[in-house]
């Protein structure tokens, strides 16, 4: 999407035509820098540390990783201590297996020497068609809100309400939950987006307000427990959110919070629908709750907060009671009940076995 007026994506191949040029998320909303990624380490290390996020980006940046790898030494045994080391580096988001797959399959019939060029070709592949599939996604979240627009009295606009960062900057471009509501701006349909601002990281805060304000998108920054007030009080015609997981029946894995919006959707009778590109359906499971790992990361990113001073130091500060223990859950699960439709690149889904299965034959 534009920033400032000028297009960009999350994630590029340089001039160079081997190293990788990512957005270095963890600055934001005050910083926009970027980062060279020149080895798989690199790779593999702005995963872990979220310079770049979000199922879609993660894999992609894994694929450019291996690609790196390829680069350095294409061996079998360097590739699959690669594949290792990128897989351990976040465990709930299934996009990084499925793009860590997808450079296997691309890979182990060429020799060696081939690899490379395969590995960087494949790896552009799964961005091309990442941005294909948000912007299905897109087209077909538009319907969604069009209906609801219809309704209203002209100007007033349809109040969406999303959790974390499901953006552009949690894709390779366009994003997946907002994807729909930038296509309902661009095409003049009034629109605002209550904005969660997503504790610990503040994803929704830092991340999703920042682009949708680049893109003229109206919104309001709430916190996290907000929402239901909102829904209360008719004030919220629809949630769209992302997803890191997705199980074969229907069961959403996404950023902690996630559930209490849908159980306040849900008792407000406010449709609640998942944003859900295919690579991140895992058709290995059905439970979620039992079968999908939930990241726990460091205490320290509820404990501290980090934020710009009025002289415009970046400055980080503890918030919470010195020595009290701290637990940082990285995401819940959504049981499908909960879920109204799954907006996919083929349409919008029914959260059930038997739907996704027919929307998606080839992988069930
Ligand atoms: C389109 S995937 C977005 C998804 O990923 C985020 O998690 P994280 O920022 O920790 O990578 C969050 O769950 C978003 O909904």
């Amino acid at each position: 999407m534009k920033v400032d007026g000028k297009p960009y994506r999350t994630i590029w191949l340089n001039k160079d035509r081997w190293s990788v040029e990512i957005i270095d998320q963890t600055k934001f909303p005050h910083r926009f820098e970027t980062v060279t990624l020149r080895a798989m380490d690199d790779a593999a290390r702005a995963i872990k540390d979220m310079l770049v996020r979000g199922a879609p980006l993660i894999g992609a940046t894994a694929a450019y990783g291996m690609a790196l790898q390829a680069r350095i030494d294409p061996s079998d045994e360097a590739l699959t201590a690669a594949y290792e080391r990128l897989h351990a580096t976040r465990p709930t988001a299934i996009n990084l297996k499925w793009a860590l797959d997808e450079m296997m399959k691309a890979l182990r019939n060429f020799p060696p020497a081939e690899r490379a060029k395969r590995a960087y070709d494949r790896a552009a592949e799964i961005c091309e068609e990442d941005v294909a599939i948000n912007q299905a996604i897109g087209r077909n979240g538009l319907e969604l809100i069009k209906a609801i627009a219809a309704k209203k009295k002209p100007g007033e606009p349809v109040n969406v309400l999303t959790h974390c960062n499901a953006g552009w900057l949690a894709t390779v471009d366009w994003g997946t939950a907002t994807a729909p509501i930038y296509m309902a701006h661009d095409g003049g349909i009034p629109i605002h987006v209550w904005v969660d601002e997503t504790r610990p990281r503040n994803q929704g805060a830092s991340l999703t307000a920042w682009e949708l304000g680049h893109h003229g998108v109206k919104h309001t920054v709430i916190p996290d427990n907000t929402g239901g007030h909102l829904m209360q009080h008719g004030l919220v015609d629809l949630c769209i959110v992302g997803t890191d997981r997705t199980t074969a029946s229907g069961d959403v894995c996404n950023k902690i919070g996630t559930y209490l919006k849908a159980l306040a959707a849900h008792d407000n009778g406010v449709p609640f629908y998942v944003a859900l590109p295919s690579p991140t359906i895992d058709f290995t499971i059905d439970d979620g709750l039992k079968q999908i790992p939930i990241e726990q990361r460091s205490g320290d990113e509820v404990t501290k907060l980090t934020g710009i001073t009025k002289d415009g130091r970046i400055e980080t500060v503890d918030v919470v009671a010195p020595g009290s223990p701290v637990a940082n859950y990285a995401f819940d699960v959504t049981p499908a009940k909960y879920v109204t439709g799954l907006i996919t690149e083929r349409g919008v889904v029914k959260a059930e076995k038997a739907a996704i299965a027919r929307a998606f034959p080839e992988r069930a």
